[in-house]
């Protein structure tokens, strides 16, 4: 018996010491991709790649890639080899090749190249990660849904919904408590977009425990275990499928499809029609032909993506503005001072008109994007072959490139002094002479972020109504300088953004 347990003990040990030395070696094998492409690349190790190892220092990814670009431009590369994992990603740091990548040479770098799974992960068949034809076809339909016209249709619920949060403000600044900005804008934002979304009134602020805000802080926030999931699914997507992995957490996924599910046939049943963008979707299908109509899982996806690429980004970008215009108070008064000034003009009513007269509002909100673009990692898969111009090297068809916007937007080449929260860089004269690709928050060319009239409307009003009830400063509660939060895939403030609150007038 004890011969035995030794024997067995002694394969274990052998069949762990191979499976170690194959691992090993495949990473290595791996790792040499660069050197072999004669590319310059960061040094990785195994087994996260230039990923810091989350066990010691769990970092956000986007503030990772923007080190990594910041390193790569030091040593005057124009794009370089990173890791993540074992996955080689071409990171670009050329403003040059940014532009060739977005717009000029978009039919070679087409997609993003993000999971999807129609079986098993059904909200994942959506706008933002559809390849090729597919992804072109549901472009064109689903561009309408965002034009000024639609975006008029769906002010006045904003306006509602930010006067429900700064009655919320209200109840903080007269018990003199401080207010986590973070939470309360991710309210507002949910508000909204279950509105112009579903339809839903979501009643963030009443209902602490509702069912949209909880689904959507379930969508978005992801634990070091979940993030090393998906790694594993970004790394392997095939045995991902065949594991019958998804990204989407299930109760996310089954609240959403039963949703649109209800909705749909709901308003299909009692001739019900609404503004939002539900109707919009509801609309595409009737008009197509059958066959090639949207499923009831297709629009569900569309939504899904409208729902979680409306709150998390618009609301993140509102708070870090107000953390910055909380640091600095005449930027805060100069930019309540025109809201008042164009609100009197409107007879004190906000207004579609009214919003795109504040143009201080417009670069406070531009610095911002600059300073924090929430979601700043934009990936492509090359699809065709590609030699990056003035130079021998060639992307070849399925590798994987990423630009980073936080990199460019604090590059001091580009934007000097990048800490510095400065409005004026986007005054109509200094605007003009900002380098061509260098700013990119909602992305650029045919995969620009499709909601970027609709999440800056969002952003505005909201900041137009707190500005005009309150005044803000920062509570010492907060981070300062603020820690970039690893549980969120966007840009976000770890802990929130705590700020004092005082009533205006
Ligand atoms: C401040 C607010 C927002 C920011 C900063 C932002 C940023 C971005 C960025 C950087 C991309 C990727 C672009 C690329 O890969 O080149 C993107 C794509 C996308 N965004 Fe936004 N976004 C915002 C608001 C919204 C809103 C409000 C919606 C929907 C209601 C939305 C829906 C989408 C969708 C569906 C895509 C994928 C587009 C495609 O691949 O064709 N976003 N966004």
């Amino acid at each position: 018996m004890a011969v035995f347990a030794s024997v067995l003990l002694t394969n274990l040990f052998a069949i762990v010491v191979a499976l170690v030395v194959i691992t090993i070696a495949f990473y290595k094998w791996k790792y040499v991709h660069w050197k072999m492409k004669g590319i310059p690349y960061l040094d990785p190790s195994i087994p996260f790649g230039n990923i810091t190892n989350p066990f010691k220092e769990n970092k956000q990814l986007n503030v990772e890639f923007a080190n990594w670009y910041a390193r790569l431009k030091s040593m005057k590369h124009r794009y370089g080899g990173v890791f993540m994992l074992f996955n080689p990603i071409l990171l670009v740091t050329d403003v040059e090749l940014v532009k060739n990548i977005l717009t000029k040479d978009f039919a070679n770098f087409m997609d993003h190249g993000f999971y999807t799974n129609e079986r098993d992960d059904p909200l994942s068949v959506n706008l933002l990660s559809l390849e090729g034809q597919k992804w072109r076809n549901l472009r064109v339909k689903l561009t309408p849904t965002f034009t000024s016209g639609k975006m008029k249709m769906m002010f006045q619920p904003v306006v509602d919904c930010s006067n429900i949060m700064a009655n919320a403000i209200l109840s903080y600044s007269n018990n003199q408590q401080p207010v986590n900005i973070k939470e309360v804008f991710s309210c507002f934002t949910t508000d909204v977009i279950g509105h112009c979304a579903f339809g839903v009134e979501c009643n963030s602020f009443t209902d602490e425990e509702g069912t949209f805000r909880v689904r959507g802080k379930l969508a978005t926030e992801t634990t070091v275990e979940e993030n090393l999931k998906n790694l594993v699914i970004f790394a392997f997507p095939d045995l991902a499928k065949m594991l019958r992995l998804a990204i989407t957490k299930k109760k996310v996924t089954q609240f959403f499809l039963k949703l649109v599910e209800d909705t749909v046939s709901y308003r299909e049943k009692n001739n019900v029609r609404r503004n939002d963008f539900m109707q919009l979707l509801i609309d595409i299908r009737n008009s197509e032909e059958n066959g090639e109509a949207m499923s009831i899982r297709d629009l569900a996806a569309q939504v899904f993506i409208f729902f979680i690429g409306g709150f998390e980004t618009s609301s993140t970008t509102a708070t870090f503005c107000l953390y910055e215009i909380s640091r600095d108070l005449e930027i805060q008064d100069k930019l309540r001072d025109e809201v008042n000034e164009v609100l009197d003009k409107f007879g004190g009513k906000l207004t579609y008109d009214a919003i795109h007269e504040m143009k201080y509002m417009e670069q406070v909100v531009d610095e911002t994007l600059r300073k924090y673009p929430p979601l700043s990692i934009m990936f492509r898969i090359c699809t065709k072959d590609y030699q990056i111009p003035d130079s021998n090297v060639v992307i070849n068809k399925g590798e994987r490139v990423a630009i980073s916007s936080l990199g460019l937007h604090r590059d001091p080449e580009y934007f000097p002094e990048p800490e510095k929260f400065d409005p004026e860089r986007f005054n109509p004269e200094n605007k003009s002479k900002i380098h061509p690709f260098s700013y990119i928050p909602f992305g650029e060319g045919p995969r620009i972020c499709i909601g970027l009239r609709f999440g800056k409307m969002q952003t505005k009003v909201g900041l137009a109504t707190l500005l005009r009830n309150f005044r803000f400063t920062l509570n010492p509660k907060t981070n300062d300088p603020l820690v970039m939060d690893p549980a969120h895939f966007l840009l976000s403030a770890k802990d929130g953004v705590w700020l004092d609150v005082e009533k205006i007038g």
